[in-house]
């Protein structure tokens, strides 16, 4: 049994960084940059209004201007504003020559084409600079994941298409008799497949392509058929058959199909009977079946393999520190990820932690990380947690 620091190493070595491709703006929110993208012209490129109003020289409480023309978004005064002179412009309009300021129109009377300053009027120039949001030149640095923000900025650095990584392929393949797809008719004895769906979207949310395979059977030959599926897959994770019992065979048929194994179980609760390895040209993880086993290793695992392998770097998923609402037993020999939910900005570990109980762990916020051997907690100490 290995720690689940060193089943991170041994994972991540198994992990190739993906390829990049070209692909447009709107197919790149949540794909990963992967060459930095640089803006070919200021933002904004003018000098621009940021109200409506009038562009003036200069103006002081009480003074008159002749009103010689208009400035609009996407068309701007060609000429000059002279002394006594002023142009009506509107919001996001180029600002024309021999402008120093805008006077915003709540702040003018107009009569005809005079306006007069109020007593009092607001004293910002209403100017944006040439460049104000960004200059030529301007980058945004990969490695990047693109959140929406990303997305309107690269738009408005007028970057069309972007070198992203490839998504990640995985091939995700349930385990067992006992199991029927959502939306089947179960037998007495059969219970709906979920933890691959909850891993397919998982995987999803971290910029992979996920193909669910069809439900393995417990015999060596369906699990060798299903496996001979996974074609181009850069991962395959399986669920279930992974620990002791007669009917665990996942170890075995890969054995034989030539897995280069890279370790087994590994010393945590949930996921001891965690498997990784090579497959060929494909990654193999094995995950438990248990759901919510399947869905803890998903997110201390599987997620940082797919990070790594989009270029995101060899890093653990990121940990928080909070508060303990309660004290907590001293833990046993294995890393304990405990599901726990953040009340009044402490945090509450469920009293019930079976890895069977999916509706616990879809209640939780957090995975309260316990390290293998930690001493007991009281209420207020600080723990290290995995935010869901
Ligand atoms: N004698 C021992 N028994 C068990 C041990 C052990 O060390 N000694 N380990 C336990 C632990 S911990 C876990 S976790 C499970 C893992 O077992 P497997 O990975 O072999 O998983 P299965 O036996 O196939 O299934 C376990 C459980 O999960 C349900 N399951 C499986 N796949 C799915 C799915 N896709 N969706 C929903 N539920 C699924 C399955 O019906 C079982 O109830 O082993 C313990 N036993
Ligand atoms: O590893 Mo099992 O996942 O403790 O339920």
């Amino acid at each position: 049994m290995i720690s689940v620091e060193a089943a991170l190493e041994e994972l991540f070595a198994l992990a190739p960084v993906l390829e990049t491709e070209t692909v447009d703006l709107r197919q790149a929110p949540g794909r990963v940059l992967r060459e930095d993208a640089v803006a070919a012209r200021d933002q904004p490129p003018f000098v621009a209004s940021a109200m409506d109003g009038y562009a003036v020289a200069e103006a002081a409480p009480g003074d008159r201007f002749e009103v010689i023309g208009t400035a609009v978004a996407g068309k701007a005064f060609e000429g000059r504003v002279g002394p006594g002179q002023a142009v009506r412009i509107f919001t996001g309009a180029p600002v024309p020559e021999g402008a120093g300021r805008v006077v915003i129109q709540e702040d003018v009377t107009r009569d005809g084409d005079v306006i007069t300053v109020c007593d009092a009027p607001d004293s910002a120039a209403y100017l944006r600079p040439a460049g104000n949001d960004f200059s030529a030149g301007f980058r945004l640095a990969a490695p990047l994941p693109l959140r929406p923000g990303d997305i309107a900025l690269l738009a408005a650095m007028n970057v069309p298409r972007v070198a992203v990584t490839r998504r990640p392929r995985v091939a995700i393949i349930a385990t067992g008799d006992e199991l029927v797809s959502p939306g089947e008719v179960p037998g007495p004895d059969q219970i709906v497949a979920s933890n691959t769906y909850g891993l397919a979207a998982l995987f999803e949310a971290a910029g992979a392509e996920a193909r669910l395979l069809p439900i393995a059977r417990d015999d060596m030959a369906s699990l060798r058929t299903v496996l001979g599926l996974v074609e181009d897959a850069d991962l395959v994770v399986t669920v279930g058959g992974a620990s002791v019992g007669d009917h665990d065979l996942v170890a075995d048929v890969a054995a034989e199909m030539g897995l280069e194994r890279s370790f087994y179980k590994v010393a945590m609760r949930p996921g001891k009977p965690l498997m990784a390895g090579r497959l060929g040209a494909t990654m193999m993880i094995g995950l438990p079946g248990n759901p919510v086993s399947a869905m803890v290793c998903g997110h201390v695992f599987v997620v940082p393999v797919l990070r790594a392998m989009q270029g995101l770097g060899a890093r653990p998923a990121p940990r928080q520190r909070g508060p303990l609402a309660h004290p907590l037993a001293a833990n046993g020999p294995r890393a304990h990820y405990m599901r726990a939910v953040f009340a009044e900005g402490a945090l509450e570990v469920f009293e019930r932690q079976d890895s069977g109980l999916l509706s616990v762990f879809n209640a939780a916020d957090a995975l309260v990380v316990r390290p293998p051997g930690a001493g007991p907690l009281q209420a207020g100490d600080t723990v290290e947690y995995l935010p869901l």
